[in-house]
């Protein structure tokens, strides 16, 4: 007989992390040892990006020429554009970036370097070009071109320009970067753990960044911003919210956007981007959102009492901001690039390989006849 089973790994302590800390206790998450709502209000996601992977903010000089590098490689390879053109628009947007990120490993020379300093330089330069594949991605979707990369734009202003054209408000730049920040990091949710498992049998980086673009996918964890736009459609307006939710739930239907396996107190970073949300419902004049937000959200705590995860409010706000619906897990890849880096460095710095063990449960053991 083995040990207890733990389903899901709940609540099992697998490895230490120095890259963030989650603490349901007192409901709050660390990068580094800061807190992520100081740095949402404080730094650029270019400078949390540096810190996940450094260790450290840079200091100004560093973070010149951390920009310069980020900068200068944004641009789509035109291999990479020719591949993504090849595929299909049924194709969900995560299998393309999928498939987008699997092709610039593949064009990597360097694919097999291994060594801090290489995967540092792997980790800036799909920070630098996940943007444009989604960016991309969309356009092609609404049967527009390609936007070139604008070296003099921020990354968030640089990203909303090569998906829209222009560059929107400072509002709804400065809500993507809050977007971005809180989506980069969260210790071993199933994406992470999933990058380090394959980076424990010594695969290469891309292969472990595409394996988390794999587990991001399910609705169950990064889907989720996807699939909470798609209840608030389904749903409609604010006044159809409870008649809806007692039937979903009744039919014991998962309400997307609600619940999390650490949080059970309610998602430490809810309260910050709520707040975004709230500047883009006034920057587009969308008091209805706002509502049905509002209802659904009221209309849970009454029946079930469990809290919104990150995936609520992000939903709407990049709705709001102009994003198609299918578009916004690929967001969060593209931020949560610089988390799933860092730990695959980090496990990298440590290795041990991650095999865990079953219990039997099949037939007895038996024979072949004759
Ligand atoms: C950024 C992120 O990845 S955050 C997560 C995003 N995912 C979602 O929003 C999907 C919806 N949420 C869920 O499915 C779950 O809350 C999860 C998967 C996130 C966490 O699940 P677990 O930790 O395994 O909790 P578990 O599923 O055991 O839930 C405990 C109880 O709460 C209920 N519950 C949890 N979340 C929800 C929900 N969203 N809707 C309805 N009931 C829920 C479960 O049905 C279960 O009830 P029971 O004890 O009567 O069977
Ligand atoms: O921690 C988790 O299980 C899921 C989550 O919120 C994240 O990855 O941001």
């Amino acid at each position: 007989m083995t040990e207890e089973i733990r389903k899901g790994l709940a609540g099992v302590v697998v490895d230490y992390t120095a890259v963030s800390k989650v603490n349901p206790d007192t409901n709050s998450l660390l990068y580094r040892g800061y807190p992520v709502q100081e740095l949402a209000a404080n730094c650029t996601f270019e400078q949390v990006a540096y810190l996940l992977w450094n260790g450290e903010l840079p200091t100004d000089a560093e973070l010149a020429a951390f920009e310069q590098a980020e900068r200068s490689q944004r641009a789509l390879d035109p291999a990479v554009k020719r591949i993504i053109d090849e595929l299909p628009l049924t194709a969900h947007p995560m299998d393309v970036l999928r498939t987008a990120v699997s092709v610039v490993g593949a064009l990597d020379p360097s694919w097999n370097d291994s060594s801090p300093e290489g995967n540092l330089a792997k980790s800036v330069t799909l920070l630098a070009k996940i943007p444009a594949m989604v960016a991309y991605d969309q356009r092609r979707r609404r049967g527009q071109d390609l936007v070139e990369p604008d070296a003099s734009l921020g990354f968030s202003a640089n990203f909303l320009n090569m998906t829209f054209g222009s560059v929107p408000s400072d509002v709804v730049v400065d809500a993507f970067d809050v977007s971005m920040i809180l989506y980069a990091e969260h210790s071993f949710n199933a994406s992470t753990f999933t990058a380090r498992v394959v980076t424990s049998t010594l695969a290469d980086l891309y292969s472990a960044v595409v394996a988390a673009i794999g587990a991001l996918k399910g609705p169950l964890h990064g889907g989720a911003n996807e699939a909470v736009m798609h209840v608030f459609d389904e749903i409609g307006s604010a006044d159809r919210a409870e008649a809806w939710l007692d039937d979903a739930l009744a039919s014991k239907r998962k309400i997307m956007g609600f619940g999390h396996r650490v949080y059970k107190n309610g998602d430490s970073r809810v309260p910050t981007m709520k707040t975004a949300l709230d500047t883009l419902i006034e920057e587009y004049d969308r008091p209805d959102l706002l509502a049905l937000y509002t209802a659904l959200d009221e209309t849970m705590q009454a029946r079930k009492n469990i809290k919104p995860n990150l995936d609520y409010p992000s939903g709407p706000a990049y709705h709001l901001m102009g994003f198609d619906t299918e578009m916004f897990t690929p967001l969060f890849v593209a931020a949560r690039i610089t988390g799933w880096t860092a730990h695959i460095m980090e496990q990298l710095a440590s290795n041990a390989l991650i095999r865990p063990l079953s219990e039997y449960n099949g037939p007895e053991e038996r024979h072949l006849a004759g």
